[in-house]
Order: C-alpha cells, then structure tokens, then sequence
C-alpha cells in the first residue's frame, strides 16, 4: 500500500486486516518499535526520522524481510504499508523477495495529508508529527515516493483510491480492489 503521509494508510491496512487476516507489516512501526527498544542503532534511526527523511534502504528492507520470513509458514499473504518510497526500494524488493502483485495506491490531497497529520499529532506521540517535518515528509514524497507509482502504474497492478472520502467508503473500494485479484 502506498500513499502519502496522512493519507491514510495505516487506517486502511487495520481494515484489510480485519477483513482478510493478512499480515501487515508497515516500515513505519517496524523502525519505530526498533526506536523504542533503546538500541543504537533505533537512536540513529530516530534522528533521520525526526527530520522527515529516509531511512537507509538496506535498514528497512532487512527489517522487512525478517518480518515475512518470521510469518511466512503462518501467512495467509502480506500487506506492506509504507514501502516502496523510493524507486530503488522497490527494485531491491523484486531482488530479495518477490514481485508485489498489487499496488493499492492511497491517494488524498496535500492539504488533507497536512491537516490528517496536525490532528494526528495531538495524540500520536509521534516525533515527526510536527509542522516542519510534515511539510519535509510531503515534498520528499511527491519527490521520491510518487515515481514509485509511476513505475508500477506501467506494470499495470496499481488501483488508485480516493482516500478524500469518509473511511469506510475508502475502504468499500479497498476491498473490491482486492477481491477483482481473486
Ligand atoms: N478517509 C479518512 N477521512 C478522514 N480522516 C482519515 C481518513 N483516513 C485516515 N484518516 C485520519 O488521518 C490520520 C492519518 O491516517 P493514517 O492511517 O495514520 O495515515 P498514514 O498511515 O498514511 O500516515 C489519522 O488520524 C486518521 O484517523
Ligand atoms: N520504506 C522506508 N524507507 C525509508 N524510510 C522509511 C520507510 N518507511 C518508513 N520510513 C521512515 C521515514 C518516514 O518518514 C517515517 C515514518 O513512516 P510511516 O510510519 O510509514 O509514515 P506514515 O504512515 O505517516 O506515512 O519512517
Ligand atoms: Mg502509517
């Protein structure tokens, strides 16, 4: 699942899990429960997350394939929330892992994404929930993150959602981009 930040990817992915019971893996929890474990490496993290830029490719793509290797006797498919955000990312994926055979493309306005994400950042604890950082995340999305649906747009396994609508139409399209896999 891809999109930008405050789009609306996290509440979505909850949903198709609840529907569909596959495993959600998001780069985003996976490098903020490293932050969380006090390692030094999670403080080095912490920093480039804080400043709204990207983690080492090689960091978040380990993380990843650790996780699906720990669930892939038990999976019944995986759902993976915030990665690709660069090209790159996603070519190194196909390498180590496998090709995605879905790409749900989470799509809301920037202003919307701005506003989600100051409202988020009342409750979320979250460092990179502030005004600079979001403004930093939003451009380094349309930036590096945007030619990555350009990419598998050309591949022709990209559904793009209107994520402007209230969250369970978001998802009634959610789940039909799903079922037309089956
Ligand atoms: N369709 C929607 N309409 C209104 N608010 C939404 C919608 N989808 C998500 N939100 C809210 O926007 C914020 C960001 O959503 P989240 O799922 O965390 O996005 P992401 O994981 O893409 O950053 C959350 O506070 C969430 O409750
Ligand atoms: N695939 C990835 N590559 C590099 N950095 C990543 C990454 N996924 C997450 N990060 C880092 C940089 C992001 O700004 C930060 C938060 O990610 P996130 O929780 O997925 O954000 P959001 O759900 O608000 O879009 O973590
Ligand atoms: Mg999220």
């Amino acid at each position: 699942m891809a999109g930008g930040p405050g789009s609306g990817k996290g509440t979505q992915c909850e949903k198709v899990v609840a529907k569909y019971g596959y495993t959600h893996l998001s780069s985003g929890d996976l490098l903020r429960a490293e932050v969380a474990s006090g390692s030094e490496r999670g403080k080095t993290l912490q920093a480039i997350m804080q400043k709204g830029e990207l983690v080492p490719l090689d960091t978040v793509l380990d993380m990843i394939k650790d996780a699906m290797i720990a669930k892939a006797g038990v999976s019944k498919g995986f759902l993976i929330d915030g990665y690709p955000r660069e090209v790159k990312q996603g070519e190194e994926f196909e390498k180590k892992i496998g090709a995605p055979c879905l790409l749900l493309y989470i799509d809301a306005k920037g202003e919307t994404m701005v506003k989600r994400l100051m409202k988020r950042g009342e409750t979320s604890g979250r460092a990179d929930d502030n005004e600079e950082t979001i403004k930093k995340r939003l451009d380094l999305y349309y930036k590096a993150t945007e030619p990555v649906i350009t990419f598998y747009t050309s591949r022709g396994i990209v559904r793009k959602i209107d994520s402007e609508l209230p969250v369970d139409e978001v998802f009634g399209h959610v789940a039909k981009a799903i079922d037309d896999l089956k």
